[in-house]
């Protein structure tokens, strides 16, 4: 018999999906992927498709390879299948034109769903079933967001599916830039981690308070953070609207 659930792609993305999946017991997961980056322990991968029909297929594979990625099983996936992209751009229009019938839905998950702790956009018009099973196969893996408007995803893409690359990137500037005041390196990373790990806990415990005042409560008035964030503010707001920007307009491009 075959799994219910097949995972198309089993990289940085799809392998974060399928182990927060495992954990919960939502498999057997068939995975399909000639070259599995993020397999988890026990789990085997296919170069080809099963044979019979999947009740949820998840495309996991880049935008740029996923029509033929999924021409081997197109014959395979019917009016009785959820498709379920997690592909940056590809639109629900796209994806029903190539899965005639199927249900369909669009998500944006973030890698922090591997353990637990994403947050998924998600998108369909294929009714109560569907989003019934698209807000389990992601509220296992974090937060979930429906969407009233597939428009927003080029935005939502470039916020929280990018947004953790972001932030890794500050902590790889705060910790160079501890080390050039001075730290070891060993010591600048750790302390810059635990910053960023230690204020994103704190924002989210105290999800009432605005970022700016618990940005507020950090600032002693002419203190070493006031002189900090003089420098760090004016540029800021533009750069990341400038980021956001380039990496919406990426994801309309892919689509
Ligand atoms: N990474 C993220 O943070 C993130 C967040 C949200 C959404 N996404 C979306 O998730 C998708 C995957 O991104 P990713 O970062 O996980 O990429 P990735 O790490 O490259 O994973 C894609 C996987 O698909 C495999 N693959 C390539 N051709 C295939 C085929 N014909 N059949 C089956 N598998 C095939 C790749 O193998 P090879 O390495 O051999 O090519 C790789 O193992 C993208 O569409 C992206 O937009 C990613
Ligand atoms: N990673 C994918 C990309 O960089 C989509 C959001 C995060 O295109």
């Amino acid at each position: 018999m075959t799994a219910p659930i097949w995972l198309l792609g089993c990289g940085h993305m799809g392998g974060a999906l399928l182990a927060r999946w495992l954990a919960e017991d939502m498999g057997p997961v068939a995975v399909i992927d000639p070259n599995p980056r993020l397999l988890p322990d026990g789990v085997e991968a296919s170069a080809v498709p099963p044979d019979g029909r999947p009740d949820v297929l998840v495309l996991a594979v880049k935008p740029q390879v996923w029509r033929a990625a999924a021409a081997p099983l197109l014959a395979q996936i019917g009016p009785m299948t959820l498709v379920v992209s997690v592909m940056a751009g590809v639109t629900t229009a796209d994806l029903a034109a190539a899965f005639p019938g199927a249900a369909i839905i669009r998500a944006m998950p973030n890698t922090p769903s591997a353990i637990g702790q994403g947050v998924t956009a998600l998108f369909t018009t294929a009714g109560d079933l569907a989003e019934g099973a698209g807000e389990a196969l992601f509220s296992a893996a974090g937060a979930t967001v429906w969407l009233a408007d597939e428009g927003d995803f080029d935005a939502v893409t470039a916020v929280s599916g990018s947004g953790p690359a972001y932030v890794f990137a500050f902590i790889e500037a705060l910790a160079a830039a501890g080390v050039a005041a001075g730290l070891a390196p060993v010591l600048a990373d750790r302390l810059a981690r635990a910053t960023v790990t230690g204020a994103a806990a704190l924002a989210a415990a105290e999800a009432a308070v605005p970022a700016a005042e618990l940005r507020t409560r950090v600032t002693s008035p002419g203190g070493t953070t006031a002189a900090g964030l003089a420098v760090l503010q004016p540029g800021l707001a533009p750069l990341v609207a400038a980021t956001v920007s380039a990496a919406a307009a990426r994801s309309r491009a892919l689509g």
